[in-house]
C-alpha cells in the first residue's frame, strides 16, 4: 500500500509575529506538488498556532510541539490535547528528543502521551532516535526500538500516527545522516513494527527522517525506499523548504 510522502516543519521555540507571517507568506505562494503526492504540517510555537491556522493555505496543516500527558487542569504552562482540539489543530508532535533530553521526558512518559493525544482525535508526529554515543556503542535500534515498544504498548490503532526517526546526533549539526544509514534505522524500524504490532501497520506507517535535512540534501534522503519524508527543523524556517516538500516528487513511479 501506498504511503503518501510527509513533509513537517518544526519551527521549534523560533519567530516573532512578523517572521511567522513572513514565513507562512511564502509558503502560501508557493507552487508544491497536490496533496495526493505530499502532506504538509507546520508546528509554529503554541502562541502562533491560532494565527498560522488562520492565514495558512488550506492544503497546508498545522501542529503543536507538544501536548500534556492527561486531561488539564492544574498544570501550570501545559496544553492539554483537549486544547488542540478545540481549536481545531489537528497534529502534535511529541517525544522530540529535545524534550526528551532537556526536559527528561522518558520513553512510557512519552507513550502516555501518544496515546492519550491520540485518544483526544489528534494526530501525532511521534519522535524516536538515538544519541551519537547510543549510535557508537551499537546500540542504535534497541535505542530506538525500546522508544517504539513504549508506544506500541499503549497504541493499538496506528493510523494516525507518524514516526520520525531523529538521530539526535544530526539535529540542527549539519551532520546528516546518509541516505543510508538513515535507510537501515527505517527499514530496521518497519520489521520490528511487522514482527511487533503487524504487518498491516508496518506497511502503511510513514516513518520519516528528521536531522540537517536540507534543500541540497532532501532527494537522496527521499529517494531511499523506507524514508516517507521528514521532519525538518532550521530549514523549514527558510524558503528552502519549499524545495524540500518538492522532493516527495523522487517517489513519483516509485
Ligand atoms: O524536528 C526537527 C529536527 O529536530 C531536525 O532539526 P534540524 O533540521 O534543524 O536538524
Amino acid at each position: 500500500m501506498a504511503r503518501n510522502f510527509f513533509v513537517g516543519g518544526n519551527w521549534k521555540c523560533n519567530g516573532t509575529a512578523e517572521e511567522v507571517k513572513k514565513i507562512v507568506n511564502t509558503l502560501n505562494e508557493a507552487q508544491v506538488p497536490s496533496q495526493d503526492v505530499v502532506e504538509v504540517v507546520v508546528s509554529p510555537p503554541y502562541v502562533f498556532l491560532p494565527m498560522v491556522k488562520s492565514i495558512l493555505r488550506p492544503d497546508f496543516y498545522v501542529a503543536a510541539q507538544n501536548c500534556w500527558v492527561k486531561k488539564g487542569g492544574a498544570f501550570t504552562g501545559e496544553v492539554s490535547a483537549e486544547m488542540l482540539v478545540n481549536l481545531d489543530i489537528p497534529w502534535v508532535i511529541l517525544g522530540h528528543s529535545e524534550r526528551r533530553a532537556l526536559l527528561n521526558e522518558t520513553n512510557e512518559f512519552v507513550g502516555d502521551k501518544v496515546a492519550y493525544a491520540l485518544a483526544q482525535g489528534l494526530k501525532v508526529i511521534a519522535c524516536v532516535g538515538e544519541t551519537l554515543e547510543q549510535r557508537e556503542s551499537g546500540s542504535t535500534m534497541d535505542v530506538v526500538a525500546a522508544q517504539t515498544k513504549a508506544i506500541a504498548d499503549r497504541v493499538s490503532n496506528w493510523s494516525d500516527v507518524v514516526i520520525a526517526y531523529e538521530p539526535v546526533w544530526a539535529i540542527g549539526t549539519g551532520k546528516v545522516a546518509s541516505p543510508a544509514q538513515a535507510q537501515e534505522v527505517h527499514d530496521e524500524l518497519r520489521k520490528w513494527l511487522a514482527k511487533n504490532v503487524s504487518a498491516d501497520v508496518a506497511a502503511t506507517t510513514r516513518i520519516i527522517y528528521g536531522g540537517s535535512v536540507n534543500g541540497g540534501n532532501c532527494k537522496e534522503l527521499g529517494g531511499q525506499a523506507d524514508v516517507d519524508g521528514f521532519l525538518v527543523g532550521g530549514a523549514s524556517l527558510k524558503p528552502e523548504f519549499i524545495d524540500i516538500i518538492k522532493a516527495a516528487e523522487v517517489k513519483k513511479g516509485a
